[in-house]
């Protein structure tokens, strides 16, 4: 299947974004693409953990996640958030259904580092065959980024981990993340275009540090396959329009003749 277009919408966007950004995802499918949400959402857990004053860090950008904090990570996510895109789409006459990572095996994980990160999952499968019944169907998939291993246990998933694993495992021609600022910030403007080459090292230089971090990485993981470029760009002004290309910026795999130094 052609024209799958991978959308995460990260939970520092989610009240910013727009109805004429949900109508623009609608208008994709009826221009014979095919958008899939994956969703973040760690503001919401951080103000649900905090109201239930269980503690939560964050090692190497990803939660903590000990079995208390998955319950509260999964009411959230699953719950709340997934629901709150779900009825954003279709107040914007889109058909959408929300699910998680773990229904019907969509994203089986493997444990990041159980001793160090608690239940964090990397995803080593996608139920493709899923995704694409549903696309089939003319639905938009919303798709909280809770995982399952093979034992049946649940695992949080960072949401641009997920969003790449969705992308990649779909071949999809468009990986995009809607955040809170307008791309990649260098000196406090929006980089146009930057290469593989060019976000190892800002990520050195510390450019590029926190929330940003797993985003590059996802896309980095993308560009290794079939995606030519992965995009980040503003919840509070992205739209997808015909023929215009997102603003923001456009992460591209450096061509061979330019990786000679
Ligand atoms: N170079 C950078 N350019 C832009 N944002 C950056 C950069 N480095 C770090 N960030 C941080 O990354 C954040 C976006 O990541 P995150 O908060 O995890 O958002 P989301 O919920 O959308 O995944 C920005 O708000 C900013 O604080
Ligand atoms: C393992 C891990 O860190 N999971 C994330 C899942 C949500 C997420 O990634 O949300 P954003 O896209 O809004 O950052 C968390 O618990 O916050």
């Amino acid at each position: 299947m052609s024209g799958i277009v991978v959308i995460k919408c990260g939970g520092s966007t989610l009240n910013d974004l727009s109805d004429e950004f949900f109508q623009s995802v609608v208008q994709l499918k009826r221009q014979g693409k095919h958008p899939v949400i994956v969703h973040g959402g760690g503001p919401d857990i951080n103000r649900m953990l905090e109201q239930l004053e269980i503690k939560s860090e964050f090692v190497d950008g990803l939660r903590k996640t000990t079995t208390e904090v998955l319950d509260t990570v999964e009411m959230v996510l699953c719950g709340r958030v997934n629901k709150q895109i779900v009825k954003r789409t279709h107040d914007n006459e889109g058909l959408a259904v929300g699910l998680a990572g773990c229904d019907a095996n969509l994203l089986v994980v493997k444990p990041v580092n159980i001793e160090k990160l608690g239940f964090v999952g990397q995803p080593v499968s996608v139920n493709t065959d899923l995704i694409h019944a549903l696309l089939g169907q003319d639905l938009i998939p919303v798709i909280a980024p809770i995982g399952v291993d093979e034992f049946g246990t649940h695992f949080n998933i960072n949401a641009d981990t997920a969003a790449a694993a969705v992308a990649e495992a779909m071949v999809a021609d468009e990986l995009v993340f809607v955040t809170d600022v307008d791309g990649i910030l260098k000196d406090g403007l929006a980089l146009e275009s930057v290469t593989d080459k060019d976000v190892y090292q800002y990520i050195e230089d510390g450019v590029i540090y926190g929330g940003m971090i797993p985003k590059v990485r996802a896309a980095l993981q993308c560009l290794k396959g079939p995606l030519s470029f992965v995009r980040i760009v503003n919840g509070k002004h992205a739209v997808f329009s015909a023929g215009e290309g997102l603003k923001g910026t456009k992460i591209t795999k450096q061509k061979a003749a330019e990786s000679v130094s």
